[in-house]
């Protein structure tokens, strides 16, 4: 699994075919969030999702902690992949991968100005049990932990793509005009933007889109060849 690219926030059916049309092929749709405020209804994500073939993927990207939860509403969604933010346990994130072999599995790290010890101990606790870990940036004003729009201190990326034996989507703040920057130094097998992609309207950008791609596969292709 690698040179990924991901765009999460997925708000209708046009935005999908703009990124499918653009070569996106794994779109995140953040659903149930604590805030009850989700993007888009279940409804319309359900069909996007459902109109999909591989290598297309919809990503599930969900705070829920509990196994059986997850592994159930990931079913009825129809996802072949959950991107799990919240503090799920390592006994949870077993527990699911027991249940869910099929299911491809990210892990998020959110990193903050002084956890990089406790993201690296939840790396080498949860690896067995994951597909893929994802960064993303805490924003301390508001307590977010996704979709901030904010970067973050890229060392610590970096530190955890060596310490990490399974791949690493890098997100939190990525833009076209930063990503191939952030690939060469973190050298992560994937990349996912969410705020970065948006115009004035609040809706992906076309052209932002593009240029995202074009500059994450040009830096993908120098850091592999
Ligand atoms: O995308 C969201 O709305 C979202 C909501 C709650 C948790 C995570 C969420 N998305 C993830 O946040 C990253 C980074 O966003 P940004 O590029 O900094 O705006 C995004 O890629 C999703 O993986």
């Amino acid at each position: 699994m690698k040179n990924i690219i991901q765009v999460a926030g997925i708000i209708d059916r046009e935005e999908a075919n703009l990124m499918l049309e653009s070569g996106i092929k794994w779109l995140g749709f953040p659903l149930r969030l604590p805030s009850g405020k989700d993007d888009i209804s279940e409804t319309d994500a359900m069909s996007i999702i459902k109109g999909l073939s591989e290598p297309q993927a919809g990503v599930l990207i969900s705070y829920m902690v509990d196994a059986e939860e997850v592994s159930g509403y990931c079913s009825e969604l129809g996802v072949k992949a959950v991107q799990l933010h919240g503090d799920i346990s390592v006994a949870e994130m077993k527990k699911l991968r027991e249940l869910r072999p099929d299911l491809f599995l990210l892990k998020s790290l959110v990193v903050k100005e002084d956890n990089a010890e406790e993201l690296l101990e939840i790396v080498d606790t949860m690896a067995d049990f994951v597909d893929m870990f994802i960064t993303d940036t805490f924003n301390p004003k508001t307590g977010a932990k996704g979709a901030t729009g904010l970067t973050h201190n890229w060392d610590v990326s970096a530190e955890l793509v060596r310490r990490s034996p399974k791949p690493l989507m890098m997100a939190g703040g990525l833009t076209p005009e930063n990503v191939a920057d952030a690939i060469y130094k973190v050298k992560p097998a994937a990349v996912d933007s969410h705020t970065g992609l948006e115009g004035s309207d609040g809706r992906k950008d076309a052209a932002k889109v593009k240029k995202f791609i074009r500059e994450a596969e040009k830096a993908f292709s120098e850091i592999n060849a």
